[in-house]
């Protein structure tokens, strides 16, 4: 037993309408009032968090997140939301630097790391996304990669503030292929972050750290990554939409 409370993420993405997260929340809250041991996110589209803060607030462990965020609290920035918006309606955790944010959109080590910053700063806990794509895995660039994303991600965070932040593992090549990596690969990189971590900050602060994996995580194989002793929680993409299935990997039993 290594102490952290294991994490389950449900990262919806660009899927379901206002009245579909309704209904989602109708059926899936009554299910999981029984559980204690874990923590479970839900991040949901911004049109849908007002509504998905409200129905989990007497759900002590479930808590919403954003999927981005700006890091300004106001301005001139057509399209964006900040930090203020997202405290002001309950969300707690924010997802940053996604790879779909790294590769489609763009967003820089330099932009994620402010992104981070400004969460903390506010009050809301980053959940900081690292990943490797199958071409710099294949040249044998991962751990340079993971590092890099690392640096950048946590380059404005101090010591003290590094209790809020949840680190997600989530090889580019595994997201939304079918294609897991196979638990001991997962537990490699997870293990070379902590030591990462550890040699950033300290010992303490590696082992106190949320590692989550994500890439094609579900209920068949939720529970040989969650037995790798590196690994906290996962981030669900695909598998989070349905509530069966999300239900099925947040009881996961390792
Ligand atoms: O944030 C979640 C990940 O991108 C994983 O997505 P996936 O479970 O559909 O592969």
């Amino acid at each position: 037993m290594n102490g952290r409370r294991p994490l389950i993420a449900a990262n919806w993405k660009m899927y379901k309408t206002l009245e579909e997260t309704r209904a989602f929340f109708k059926e899936f809250i009554p299910k999981i009032k029984d559980i204690f041991d874990r923590d479970i996110i839900i991040a949901p589209p911004f049109t849908s968090l007002n509504e998905a803060a409200n129905l989990v607030k007497e759900v002590p462990n479930c808590h919403i997140a954003a999927q981005n965020m700006h890091f300004e609290e106001q301005g001139a920035f057509t399209g964006e939301i900040s930090p203020l918006m997202l405290k002001a309606i309950g969300v707690s955790f924010v997802i940053i630097g996604h790879s779909e944010r790294r590769h489609i959109f763009g967003e820089s080590d330099d932009l994620i790391g402010k992104k981070v910053k400004s969460a903390i700063t506010h009050g809301i806990c980053p959940i900081l996304c690292v990943g490797e794509t199958l071409e710099q895995r294949e040249q044998g660039h991962t751990n340079e990669v993971i590092s890099t994303q690392i640096d950048g991600g946590l380059s404005l965070v101090s010591l003290e503030e590094m209790e809020s932040v949840t680190i997600a593992y989530e090889p580019v090549w595994a997201i939304g292929t079918g294609k897991t990596a196979t638990p001991e690969l997962a537990q490699e990189v997870h293990s070379f972050i902590r030591k990462l971590i550890a040699q950033k900050f300290n010992s303490p602060i590696a082992e106190n750290l949320r590692l989550l994996y994500g890439g094609s995580v579900k209920p068949e194989n939720v529970a040989g990554l969650m037995n790798q002793p590196d690994i906290d929680g996962a981030l669900v993409g695909g598998a989070s939409l349905e509530v069966n299935s999300f239900e099925k990997i947040v009881r996961f039993e390792s």
